[in-house]
Parts: structure tokens; sequence; C-alpha cells
């Protein structure tokens, strides 16, 4: 297949760090695979410790000594606004370029660039909205909370949807004043370095920003121990995420973290079965299934059970996988030869665990490239393991249930809580289920649609505390508490002989 090269490839990613692009102190580089060729197409700046001890000293020197946590919401604001026309602008180029680096098909890889532009629009709103709370005595007290950026933020990401997850973590950092050290996915690193301009003509000063790429274990490593780093929000597997947890106790940095999940969408029989059907389609083949919130097991009620399995892999075999830059293609390839042996590996394990209805290997024409067909797996039972764990590819496990407390149960049946959806129109039900359900965020009749106001998260193996909106705010800020005595008569007066009253 003729692979479509977006025109103006760096010859070279390096490092971002004080106003300036670098290579590692060591001139170390990695390899960086297209994901149709699965040739080197760049070499890439391997970062270890000694580039990111310049990156946070740079941020550092930015925070402690420079404008930024020091301009007013309002200026902060109006770059973060300059920063999402800037996005915006350019949202074609780097659908183009996420595309061919990650394998996305090349309309949703342009809905994930609208988004990053949305996420610094959101969030250059909510800093000027940004009020704290005022706690009054009358008379006697007044107490209000200061709130203040905390320093140099490590920021370090996946490679499922690269600049949107980034843009995620940096409007918020960077709208409450703090300054960064991003550390993006070695497998995707593309795409990141396109901040390093856009930040620099929106006015972000040298060393707000800074960018190192490299391994996890070297350049994500060093990060999480870096004593000048008080903050780590960090996206990726639940398993490095442990071991995020476990490096930074020492030093007890504030952690937020977005982890893996194997999230249900519950269809009962009751349910409008099309609209059903659309979104669990989508909810896990878009975005190639490489999608945290993935509605990757799908429980169905068992008198509408065969309809609904015939149905949804007739849709899944008609599914257009095609080349990412395909504006026509609707599943890309796999972002890396090493994450589509793992997802070819489960596609093998599902053939022994449930019944293959669609799907099952290559897709036919792809003869290279980490193409996958979609794959559905009808009548898995809770004990397999594609039930349990996460593939994050085009695989989905279908299972029966034949009661609410069946469906909850199954639905709870994993170490992951991100997301759970649900289909019913039955309110009562719907309502009840919610509660119950282990997950951080539920959708009912609902595709995944996010309101960037509301708290993002998950619970259980799918992560630590909650992003989105005024949660990323608090967690981006010290909330300092200031507390003024407006009347003295009520203070206690040691060592004067007046006898005390209760005092605290
Ligand atoms: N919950 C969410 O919001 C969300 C969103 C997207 C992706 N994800 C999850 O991310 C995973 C896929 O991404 P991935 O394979 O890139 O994850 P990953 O955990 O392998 O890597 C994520 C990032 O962590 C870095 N890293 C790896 N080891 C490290 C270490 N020891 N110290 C510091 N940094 C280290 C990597 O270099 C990369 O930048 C899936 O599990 C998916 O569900 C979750
Ligand atoms: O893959 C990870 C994160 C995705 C966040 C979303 O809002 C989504 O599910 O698209």
């Amino acid at each position: 297949m003729t692979q479509h090269v977006p025109a103006a490839l760096p010859d070279r990613i390096r490092h971002y760090i004080d106003g300036a692009f670098v290579d590692s102190v060591d001139g170390d580089t990695f390899d960086v695979l297209d994901p149709v060729s699965n040739e080197t197409y760049v070499q890439a700046a391997a970062g270890k410790q000694a580039d990111i001890d310049l990156a946070v000293a740079a941020a550092k020197r930015a925070f402690d000594e420079g404008p930024w946590p020091r301009l007013l919401p309002r200026e902060r604001s109006r770059i973060m606004h300059r920063v999402a026309d800037a996005v915006e602008a350019q949202d074609a180029r780097l659908a183009e370029l996420e595309s061919f680096d990650t394998g996305l098909p090349i309309t949703q890889a342009l809905g994930q660039a609208k988004r990053a532009a949305e996420n610094f629009r959101f969030f250059a709103d909510l800093i000027v909205a940004q009020h704290d709370d005022t706690y009054k005595v009358p008379g006697r007290q007044l107490n209000y909370v200061n709130r203040k950026p905390i320093g140099v933020a490590g920021l370090i990401t996946p490679w499922n949807t690269p600049f949107m997850l980034e843009s995620w973590k940096l409007a918020p950092a960077l709208a409450t004043g703090n300054t960064v050290v991003l550390k993006p996915a070695e497998f995707t690193p593309l795409s990141a370095s396109l901040w390093a301009d856009i930040f620099r003509d929106a006015g972000v000063p040298d060393g707000v920003f800074n960018l190192v790429n490299g391994l996890g274990e070297d350049a994500g490593d060093a990060l999480v121990k870096h004593p000048d780093v008080p903050l780590i929000s960090f996206t990726g597997e639940s398993s490095t995420g442990q071991l995020i947890f476990a490096n930074a106790a020492p030093f007890l940095k504030g952690l937020s973290m977005e982890l893996g999940g194997k999230s249900p969408a519950v269809v009962f029989a009751d349910a409008d079965l099309d609209d059903a059907l659309d979104a669990t389609v989508f909810g896990v083949f878009s975005l190639n299934g490489e999608r945290c919130t993935a509605g990757s097991r799908i429980l169905v009620e068992r008198s509408v059970y065969d309809d609904f399995v015939e149905r949804y892999a007739e849709r899944a075999r008609n599914i257009v996988v095609g080349h990412p830059n395909d504006p026509a293609t609707e599943v890309g390839a796999l972002v890396h030869p090493e994450h589509y042996e793992k997802v070819m590996g489960y596609v093998e394990i599902g053939k022994t665990e449930g019944r293959l209805v669609a799907g099952g290997g290559r897709p036919e024409g792809f003869p290279t490239g980490n193409y996958v067909a979609p794959t559905v797996f009808a009548d898995v039972p809770p004990t397999a393991r594609i039930f349990q764990e996460e593939i994050f590819g085009p695989v989905v496990a279908i299972t029966p249930f034949d009661s609410d407390e069946e469906a909850l149960a199954l639905a709870n049946d994993t170490k992951y809580g991100l997301a759970a959806y649900i289909w019913t129109n039955d309110l009562k039900r719907a309502h009840t289920f919610s509660q119950n359900v282990q997950a951080g965020m539920v959708w009912l009749n609902s595709n995944n649609v996010r309101d960037l106001r509301t708290p993002f998260g998950g619970v259980k193996a799918s992560g630590l505390g909650h992003e989105g909106g005024y949660r990323s705010i608090d967690f981006y800020t010290d909330q300092q508490a200031v507390h003024i005595t407006l009347n003295q008569a009520h203070s206690p007066r040691f060592g004067t002989g007046v006898p005390l009253q209760a005092a605290h």
C-alpha cells in the first residue's frame, strides 16, 4: 500500500527547554515508526535524567522568577485563548500529523484536534470565572481561601490521542499559573513539538512550557523522582500508574492518575435498540478501540440478545477499515507493532474463550501495517481474559444477562471502574443502576459525550482523583486558608490572670 507522508516532517524530534529546541545531553535518540509501513520515519531525542534536570531547572526558574504565575488571570486567559486560536487555525495539519503518527483515522484525528483547542478555550474562560470561598464569623473573624499555583507540574501522557490528552493537562496546569515539563508517549512524539511554537507565538514566556521526549523508564521516571516537581499528572496504564505512585511516595507528590478501563455497556431489552447499537459500535471501534473509556464489554439482556448480537456483528463487518489518511476510514492502523501483537494475542485468546462472530484477525487486503479487523466475540463468560483485561483495540466481548442484579454484578466484575454506559427507558432502573455501578462516569442512553465542566476520572484500578472543570483547578493549585481576627476581645490572654473560657 502506498504511504501518504505529510509534508514538512521534521528531520529530528528534539526536546524544547527554556525556549529552545535541543538534542539530548548525551546525544541519544530512539526510533519512531509510522504504523502503516512500520518503518522508522524519524529519530527522536531520548531524554534521560540530565535532560529532565535542565527542563525542571528552566521551569522552576520561570516559576520562581518569571512573570507567568504573577500575571492576572485575565492576562493568562488572553494568552490561553490565543493558544486555542492557533490550534484551531492549524487543526487540519495537526490532524494529518497525528493520523500519520498514531494510525487514527483522519476524520477522528481532526475531531481530537478540535477538542484540544476547546480544552484551552474552556480553561481560559474558567480561570477568569474562578472565585474562592470566604467564611465570615460576623464581627469576629474573616476567613478566605488564597489559591496559588504550585510550581513545576510534571505531565506524562499516553499515545492513543496524544495532542488532545496533552491539552487536557497543559491547559489547566498553565492557566492556573504553573510551569510544566511534558513527557509525551514515545510511540507518538510527533505532534507534541508543535506546542512549542504555539505557546511562544501566543506569548507564553520561555521556560514555562518544556518538553522532554524519551522512554518512560528514563525520562518519565526521572521526572517522577525529581524533587523540584511537586505535581505529577499521569495518563496511561494502571500498572504504570502503580509504579509512579510508589516512586512518587517518598516525595509525597500531588498525583492525578487517569488509568485503564474495561467499561461495560449494558443494554436492557426495553432500550431503543437502534440507538444502543449505534452507540455501542462507536463506543468500542472509534479511535481504533484505543480509547480509555471504550465500552469494550457489552452486556445484553437475554430476550434481545440473539438479535442484538447478529445486528452488532453485521455492523462490525461493515466498518470501513482503511488507510488512516482516507476520510472514508472508520478504523485505521494500530499505533505500533508491539501493540498490534498484544491485540492480536487477545484475538487468539478470545477464540478459545468466546464465539467469534466478526473479524478475528487481519482484515482482507491489508497484508502489512498494524491493521486488525473489527472483532466481536459473543457468549463471553466473566472469567474470560477478554472480559477482564483491557485490550485497547477494536475487539469487543458480548455477554448475556437475565436480571438487573446479574447485569450489575457482571458490570462490576473487573478490577477497573472508569466508565459505564446504560441503555434502558426505565428511569428507576437507570438511576438505581447508576448509583450501584462502580464507575467514575456513567452515560445513560448516551454516547461518550464529554461536558468539560464535569469531573473526569475512574474508581478502582482506573484512576486516582479527578480532573475536569474546577477539579482540574483544584489539582493544579494550593488552597491556602487565611484567617483574620476582627475583634481581639475574644482572644485568650495567657499570663494576664484573666481566666480562660474553653480556649482552643
Ligand atoms: N483514563 C484515562 O483518561 C486514559 C486516557 C487515555 C489512555 N489511558 C490508558 O493509557 C493506556 C495506554 O497508554 P500507554 O500504553 O501509553 O500507557 P503507558 O502507561 O505505557 O505509558 C504512558 C506514559 O507513561 C510513561 N511511562 C512509562 N513508564 C513510566 C515510568 N516508569 N515512569 C514514568 N513514566 C512512565 C510512558 O513513556 C508514556 O509517556 C491504556 O491503559 C489506557 O486505558 C487512560
Ligand atoms: O482515551 C482517553 C481519553 C479519552 C477521553 C475522552 O473524553 C474520551 O473518551 O474520548
